[in-house]
Formats: C-alpha cells, sequence, structure tokens
C-alpha cells in the first residue's frame, strides 16, 4: 500500500545540508497498523510528511496504492491537480491536532470536503456520519476548545478521514494525551483500521504504541531504517534493539559460574510451561532475572531473562532443548570472566547450535 523506494531528503539552510532521510526503503502492507519508531532527530516526521509529499523528497520514489506520486509532484498544473487528488485518499493526523478554532466540530471535518468541492448536503451527511464513527455526535456544534485533547484528536481523525482515505498517515497522534486517553484513540484507530481495511502509518517515540496497535515497525536511526519487519519476525531476530525495547528485561547474574539466557516466547510456545520442564529435564535450578509479558497485536508474547548454573559450555544441552521448543534464545551473559571474545565466541556457539 505504501512503498519508498530508496527516498532521500537533504535540507539546505544557511549553507548547511541536512541528511533528514538516507535511502529508505519501507514497504507497508495493505490493512496494516505499521509503526515507525526512533529518537529524536532520526528522520520519522520527514519521513511521514514525504509520503504524502507535503515535503519533497531529494531522490526517491514514493508509490501509495499503486500510485508514485513523486512522479506527480512539480509537472505543471495537471500534475498538481493530480497530486492533490491522490493526497485527498491519504488521512493525516498531528500531535497537536491543528483544529480551527474559530470552526464548529462538524465545520472543522466538512473543511476538506469543501477544498474538495463537494455540497454542502453531502458534506454535512458526510461530516455527521463520521462524527459517530468516532463517537462525537453529541459534540457536532461546540468548537474545540470546549473539547477534550481526546475529543479533539476524535475530531482530528474524523477530518483525515473525510475524502475516504486507503491509508491514514499519524505524526505522533498520542503523544500530548494523558495515558488512558492514549489506550481510548489507539483503540479507535485499531477500529477504524479493521472495519475499514484503513491502512495505517504511524510515527511515535512511545514502545507501548507499538505494542498496543502495530502489526509491524520499524526503526529509524540517522534518517536510516535500520530494521523492519513484522512484531513477531523482529521478536525472532537475534539481537533487534526493537525486540529489546519491546520487551526490555534486566537482571545480572548471581554470581560466577552461571549462564544468563534471554527466552523470547511467542505463538504456542507462550502458553508452554517449558521453563518447569526444562528444570525436570535436566533437573537443574533455574533462576527467573527478569521478565515481561504482554499482548502483541493480539498475540502472547514475553521475555524471560533466565540463569542457569554452570558456564556456557555446559549449558549447550538446556539451551538446545529450548530452541527445539520453539522458543528463540540468546545468550546474555557468561559470568566467569570470560573476555569479550570468548562471550562474543559462546554467542556464535550459541547461534550455531540453533541452525
Ligand atoms: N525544515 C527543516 N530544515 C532543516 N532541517 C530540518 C528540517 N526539518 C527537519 N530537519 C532536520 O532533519 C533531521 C530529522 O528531523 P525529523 O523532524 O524528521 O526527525 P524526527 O525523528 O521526526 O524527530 P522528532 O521526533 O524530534 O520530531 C533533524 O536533524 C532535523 O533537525
Amino acid at each position: 500500500m505504501i512503498t519508498t523506494t530508496d527516498l532521500t531528503k537533504v535540507y539546505r539552510s544557511r549553507g548547511r545540508e541536512v541528511t533528514a532521510l538516507d535511502g529508505v526503503d519501507l514497504h507497508v502492507r495493505e490493512g496494516e497498523v505499521y509503526g515507525v519508531v526512533g529518537r529524536s532527530g532520526a528522520g520519522k516526521s520527514t519521513l511521514i510528511r514525504c509520503v504524502n509529499l507535503l515535503e519533497r523528497p531529494s531522490s526517491g520514489t514514493v508509490t501509495v496504492a499503486g500510485q508514485d506520486l513523486t512522479a506527480l509532484a512539480g509537472r505543471g498544473q495537471r500534475a498538481n491537480a493530480a497530486l492533490r487528488q491522490a493526497r485527498s485518499r491519504i488521512g493525516m493526523v498531528f500531535q497537536h491536532f491543528n483544529l480551527l478554532s474559530s470552526r464548529t466540530v462538524r465545520d472543522n471535518i466538512e473543511l476538506p470536503l469543501e477544498i474538495l468541492g463537494v455540497s454542502g448536503k453531502e458534506r454535512t451527511r458526510k461530516a455527521l456520519e463520521l462524527l459517530d464513527l468516532v463517537g462525537l455526535s453529541a459534540q457536532a456544534k461546540a468548537y474545540p476548545a470546549q473539547l477534550s485533547g481526546g475529543q479533539k484528536q476524535r475530531v482530528g481523525i474524523a477530518r483525515a478521514l473525510a475524502g475516504d482515505p486507503k491509508v491514514l498517515l499519524s505524526d505522533e497522534a498520542t503523544s500530548a494525551l494523558d495515558p488512558e486517553t492514549t489506550r481510548s484513540i489507539l483503540q479507535l484507530l485499531r477500529d477504524l483500521n479493521r472495519q475499514l481495511g484503513l491502512t495505517v502509518l504511524l510515527i511515535t517515540h512511545e514502545m507501548d504504541v507499538v505494542k498496543t496497535i502495530c502489526d509491524s515497525a520499524a526503526l529509524m536511526k540517522g534518517g536510516r531504517v535500520v530494521e523492519s519487519g513484522t512484531v513477531s519476525e523482529l521478536l525472532a531476530t537475534p539481537g533487534s534493539e526493537l525486540a529489546a525495547e519491546l520487551f526490555p528485561v534486566g537482571g545480572e547474574p548471581s554470581g560466577p559460574d552461571r549462564t544468563v539466557v534471554d527466552v523470547t516466547f511467542h505463538g504456542e510456545a507462550a502458553t508452554q510451561p517449558v521453563i518447569s520442564q526444562l528444570s525436570r529435564t535436566y533437573n537443574i535450578d533455574i533462576s527467573i532475572l527478569g521478565a515481561a509479558m504482554d499482548t502483541v497485536a493480539g498475540k502472547q508474547v514475553g521475555r524471560m531473562r533466565i540463569e542457569l548454573p554452570g558456564r556456557f559450555e555446559e549449558n549447550v544441552v538446556p539451551i538446545g532443548f529450548l530452541r527445539e521448543q520453539g522458543l528463540q534464545v540468546e545468550v546474555a551473559a557468561v559470568a566467569d570472566a570470560v573476555d569479550s571474545d570468548g562471550l562474543q565466541e559462546a554467542a556464535g556457539l550459541a547461534k550455531d547450535g540453533a541452525q
């Protein structure tokens, strides 16, 4: 539904150049909720603004619903009209709502339809339908100042849906909201995604947002996408930074000659009593140093940091057992004074064992 190919954006101001996007390839499938995360300055806003050509990319292409938007940009009046038309099929939601304070809720939602030249009667019908969809029918005649943050964002979402978009872009839509309101707005986005088959591309700095509604995610650093995939794929990727941030597990080894292992459970494996089986099968005492369980995209997922007695070499078989149960297993630390090369070797051995 959304594809960017080798997308680059260089800002030039006062003789200085900033490469905000550095060859970004993004693939968002139809009907999925896709989250882009990254630190401040990573290029997230620039990416989302390039996707609907609010910002013109320096090079590369953006295709939305099979249409190459970059080819439409800036080639005379007809192309501009075509770009406007294409853009009307891409809704956008903003962190600070961007509502017009002098217009009622209903008139705010009608605004994009006015711009598209839709008749007054049809505009009103559509606005009322959208207000119903976002649960704000009673506030049609209110002004933005009379609404809570969550209600304002519902209006922002209704307005974004006015042109019947196939794609919704969300730029930190919940960052200005409290946790409970955030949850209700995320739920609304999820419902709209399911009910309307809407593809959602959102940027956020909150891992909880990814956990709550994203099917897929990408991590941006310095203008590049450094990791991407479905959340399940990421969780199954050894060393994935996103997986570790989604499920941070801490915990230090309790002493020397211990092997610390991070185990990721998802799908079927999340419901099996593997740790007690491991303990019984090999007659070993297992300490849980840290754990995080949650539901991601409707599936139970968890990470656990466990400690096994003995060095890595003594634990190759139990670690193999965990892998045979379909678990993702990474050796986190070997607390027996190996130098970092030794640790890497041990981790390498562990990976080989998985194949
Ligand atoms: N209009 C602009 N002119 C010059 N530089 C810009 C402009 N917009 C963004 N940048 C620079 O491009 C880089 C990426 O910025 P961008 O806003 O896309 O990052 P971000 O990941 O969205 O960060 P944040 O979460 O803080 O919004 C930054 O170094 C920023 O300073």
